[in-house]
């Protein structure tokens, strides 16, 4: 594909440049259908808009809660038929799943849940008027926007060190936990017994490491190394936790606690009262009271029932899992999409639980070190990344040699359709499902995935009730943001996060960096910290005072969880989201570029196929960049694909780990002939290498197969010959691994399940994105009917808004603020045809650029020189792509259908 040439000549076009004016506004289109799940059988018909120009083929066969009470201070040519499909997946598990991706961790980790129908009625709405909400916008000192840390670093009244920042070491926890005895227990029947193998078993005590002496003697050496290192670095910054423990030194102090924390376990073993409860609350946390669905939560997972927890962000939800986790006999699995979350969490569990994490982003000993302590019972709580449990040596573990007490699904909206899988594997009788975002249907889906009984579902309001609430329509944002700013509340603010989408504004940060305005933050040596959405995941900082939007969240979900960062600590937290019709637009262009044709599909599946032989034991790969660049797919959809391939209903292939593939090596000591005759891999390596320029050019995978060894064997075993000192060698080309377990046998039919699944997901993303404008919309609309423009009445208005839209409300009004014609575009398309005939284009990559979009065949490094480049923007994708298409079956002199 050229899609490299330098100019398009486009400068000529069929029309002048045009004002960015708002497009007129047509009636409503019908609405997306979002997806439910791609195993299940239902179907729509939809219009192929992505098929033109070739012909599908086949691979050659050659080859809160109770708010603690504080004062307010205020307030193809051919087109492709449409078979009836399978609809898609009931979320989007699968482009998070591999850690090394680490990607977006919000819209990543939202789901693509079912909208009933009627959802999607059209609400006009006026988007001239800018309402402020009653804030005092008084001009007065400019709060600090720095990434400066403060000089004295005195902070005011919240400058506690709030945030739990512990050691990043893996495995944590001090104190082994009381053994369970034995004993007499009321509720004997109430504690999950699990059923391995057909066997029930009974509770038992992991012994002998659980003595008293060798709880407290382990709990004062690593006392005292933490003390020194964590003081030494000053990276404490915890309220109830650290720094007040490390400075209780006294040894008299530790024990008591810890004791007072065994009977307290203890007691609940006993008898799961409230009482009870709440002595173990306050013996592990320091915390006198649960908050809301805590209680209820824990004691539903403590009398073994399975149970779905929703609660708002910042809520409490850990605890729900920790508490039933020091109770109950075995292992406690905590099952999260993110590594980086997973990490997060470990640190953040109280000292005296002790915790590990399993995830493929690990090296071999770190896991096989993880898992001898699994299964020495040292371990209580153990965050596994979902892929995790399809290693075979993993679940053997889990089946004969340990208790799993609990298996926790955090974000469940996450991975839900995975965690179906687990309950299969694992015979697991008890699981908690967590999420803090999840609509109604979604909340179904995930309940009947993981069997858990409705009768079972604890589910508080989305937003917290310390959370209040404003939106305003802002032309120049930066102007206005300040001017909040410097007005109270937010001028009393202690900390403030400011969230924003593009990169221009937070820049390209290196990861120390960030992760020392992270702790400068959490310390309070930072005020305000302006960040993308990641910021804020992991870290749990209570005295967030203020949260401000400055780009438009690209869906509710991702609203609440962000001003679910504020407000941690029960206080009243201010959150004022600024939205504009220039980020909506840009956002909505966004939501296109995971986007890919029927065609690109057809062409990954005959490459990804193409290596198959009778032999299923072949690695093969896939470069990713080359790949990306061919198929002009991003390397995270091709991920989804692969990934969907290996859990989707028919199991295609197995995913292994990602490797560099293309080696360079030199030969040094022996001639490389003599060393081939004792050593079968250098043989191998020069039968199937290119010279170029005297170095030995080859590729991982294809030797390995030769000599039928893994491609790590391989890389091992070169490692060995350069320590020899016998070769040298360089490694590039990261790309995907996998064994093919099955060809599939209706290409065509593969093709557009796929296709059909990552349209749905598009249009789902585009939809969600809708709903949140139409929010931000609704809530200024009201204020000005009611000319009552206050932060309460917003509050109300939004926080109506959001539980609507979780509840999958069918009143729910979705403003598609999209132009849905424009009459210069196809003339526009033709000029851009004609300056550009000797590349080749598709509908998807014409609209793209229209939107101006990169993607990985036409980068924005090239094709933002052209005049047409984001000329589009307010035109609805998919008209641009029709556009697109007529005038390309013009241009090859074929009448658009
Ligand atoms: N009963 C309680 N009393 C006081 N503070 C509590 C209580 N329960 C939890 N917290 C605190 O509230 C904060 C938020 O808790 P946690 O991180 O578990 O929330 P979450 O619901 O998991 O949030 P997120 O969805 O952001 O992960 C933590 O600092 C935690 O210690």
């Amino acid at each position: 594909m050229d899609a490299d040439s330098d100019s398009d000549g486009s400068h000529i076009s069929a029309t002048p440049p045009r004002d960015p004016l708002p497009p007129p506004r047509l009636p409503p289109q019908p609405p997306p259908k979002p997806p439910t799940s791609y195993k299940s059988t239902a179907s729509t018909k939809r219009s192929s808009h992505l098929d033109i120009i070739f012909k599908l083929k086949k691979p050659s066969s050659s080859k809160h809660d109770k708010i603690e009470p504080v004062p307010e201070p205020e307030p193809k040519v051919k087109p492709i038929q449409q078979p009836d499909l399978p609809s898609p997946v009931g979320n989007f598990p699968f482009q998070i799943r591999r850690p090394s991706d680490q990607p977006h961790p919000i819209s990543i980790g939202r789901s693509l849940e079912t909208l009933p129908a009627g959802f999607f009625s059209t609400r006009r709405a006026s988007f001239s008027k800018i309402c402020k909400p009653s804030l005092n916008f008084e001009p007065e000192t400019l709060p600090e926007i720095t990434a400066e840390p403060k000089i004295n670093g005195s902070d005011g009244p919240g400058s506690t060190k709030t945030c739990n920042k512990k050691l990043p070491n893996l495995i944590r926890g001090d104190v082994p936990l009381p053994p369970v005895k034995l004993q007499k227990r009321s509720e004997e029947g109430n504690f999950v017994r699990l059923n391995f193998n057909g066997y029930k078993r009974k509770f038992t005590a992991k012994g002998k490491k659980m003595n008293s002496y060798s709880y407290k003697s382990k709990y004062f050496k690593r006392s005292k190394r933490r003390v020194k290192s964590e003081v030494d670095t000053g990276s404490l910054c915890d309220e109830e936790g650290l720094v007040s423990e490390i400075k209780l030194q006294s040894k008299a102090e530790k024990p008591s606690r810890c004791e007072s924390v065994e009977a307290a376990i203890s007691a609940v073993r006993n008898e799961v009262s409230d009482e009870n409860l709440v002595r173990l609350l306050k013996a592990l946390y320091g915390y006198d009271l649960f908050r809301d669905g805590q209680l209820e939560a824990i004691k539903m997972i403590l009398a073994g029932k399975s149970t779905m927890l929703v609660l708002p962000t910042g809520a409490g939800k850990s605890l729900c899992y920790q508490i039933p986790a020091v109770v109950l006999p075995g292992i406690t699995l905590v099952v999260s999409p993110l590594v980086a979350l997973m990490i997060d969490q470990l640190k953040q569990l109280p000292r005296m639980i002790q915790g590990g994490l399993l995830s493929s982003s690990q090296g071999p000993e770190e896991a096989a070190e993880t898992l001898r302590m699994v299964q020495e019972g040292s371990i209580k709580v153990l965050f596994v990344s979902p892929e995790r449990f399809l290693n075979a040596d993993f679940l053997s573990i889990f089946s004969t040699l340990t208790s799993v007490s609990l298996v926790v699904v955090d974000e469940a909206h996450c991975v839900s359709e995975w965690a179906s899988l687990l309950r299969a594997k694992l015979n697991v009788e008890c699981i908690l499902a967590m999420t803090a975002t999840a609509t109604t249907t979604t909340l179904q889906s995930i309940m009947s995935a993981l069997e858990i009984s409705s009768t079972n579902l604890i589910q508080k309001s989305q937003v917290r009730d310390n959370l209040r609430l404003s939106v305003s329509l802002s032309s120049n944002r930066m102007k206005d943001m300040l001017k909040l700013m410097k007005s109270s509340p937010f001028l009393g603010a202690q900390s403030i996060i400011v969230y924003c989408k593009f990169q221009s504004y937070h820049s390209g940060m290196l990861a120390r960096d960030r992760s020392r305005i992270q702790e400068l933050f959490c310390a309070n040596k930072i005020r305000v910290v302006v960040a993308t959405v990641a910021f804020g995941m992991g870290i749990d900082k209570r005295d967030v005072g203020a949260v401000i939007h400055y780009s438009l969240p690209e869906s509710l979900e991702e609203y609440v969880q962000e001003i679910g960062r504020g407000g941690r600590d029960g206080r009243l937290s201010y959150c004022h989201l600024f939205f504009d019709d220039v980020t909506y637009y840009k956002l909505r262009s966004l939501m296109h570029s995971d986007g890919v044709d029927e065609f690109a599909v057809n062409k990954f599946l005959c490459q990804v196929f193409a290596d198959d032989t009778s032999s299923h034991r072949k690695v093969c790969s896939l470069v990713k960049e080359s790949a990306s660049r061919k198929f002009d797919m991003k390397e995270e959809v091709m991920l989804t694909l692969l990934t969907h391939l290996e859990l989707g209903e028919t199991q295609y292939l197995h995913l292994l780990p990602q490797l560099n593939v293309t080696c360079t090596l030199n030969f040094h000591k022996t001639s490389p002939m003599l060393l081939a005759d004792k050593d079968t891999a250098v043989a191998a390596i020069l039968k199937k290498s290119e010279i170029k320029q005297g170095q030995y050019v080859f590729d991982i995978p294809t030797v390995a197969n030769s000599i039928g060894v893994a491609p790590g064997d391989l890389s091992n075993h070169l490692q060995n010959l350069k320590a020899k000192g016998e070769i040298t060698y360089e490694l590039k080309d990261p790309a995907y691994c996998y064994k093919i377990v099955k060809v599939p046998s209706d290409f065509c039919s593969l093709t557009e399940l796929l296709t059909r699944w990552l349209l749905d997901i598009e249009n789902c993303k585009v939809w969600k994105l809708d709903a949140m404008y139409s929010s931000a919309v609704f809530v200024v609309d009201t204020c000005e009917k009611t000319h009552d423009c206050n932060v309460a009445q917003q509050t109300t208005c939004l926080q109506e808004r959001i539980l609507d839209y979780f509840k999958g409300d069918n009143n729910l009004d979705v403003l598609d603020k999209m132009g849905q014609n424009s009459p210069f575009l196809r003339a526009d398309i033709k000029v851009f045809l004609q300056s550009n005939s000797n590349v080749k284009f598709t509908p998807r990559a014409i609209a793209r650029i229209m939107h101006g979009i990169g993607s990985p065949a036409y980068p924005s490094s090239t094709w933002s020189r052209t005049h047409f480049w984001g000329r589009y923007i307010q035109i609805d994708f998919k008209v641009v792509m029709n556009a697109a298409k007529a005038e390309l079956m013009n241009f090859v002199g074929k009448d658009a259908p």
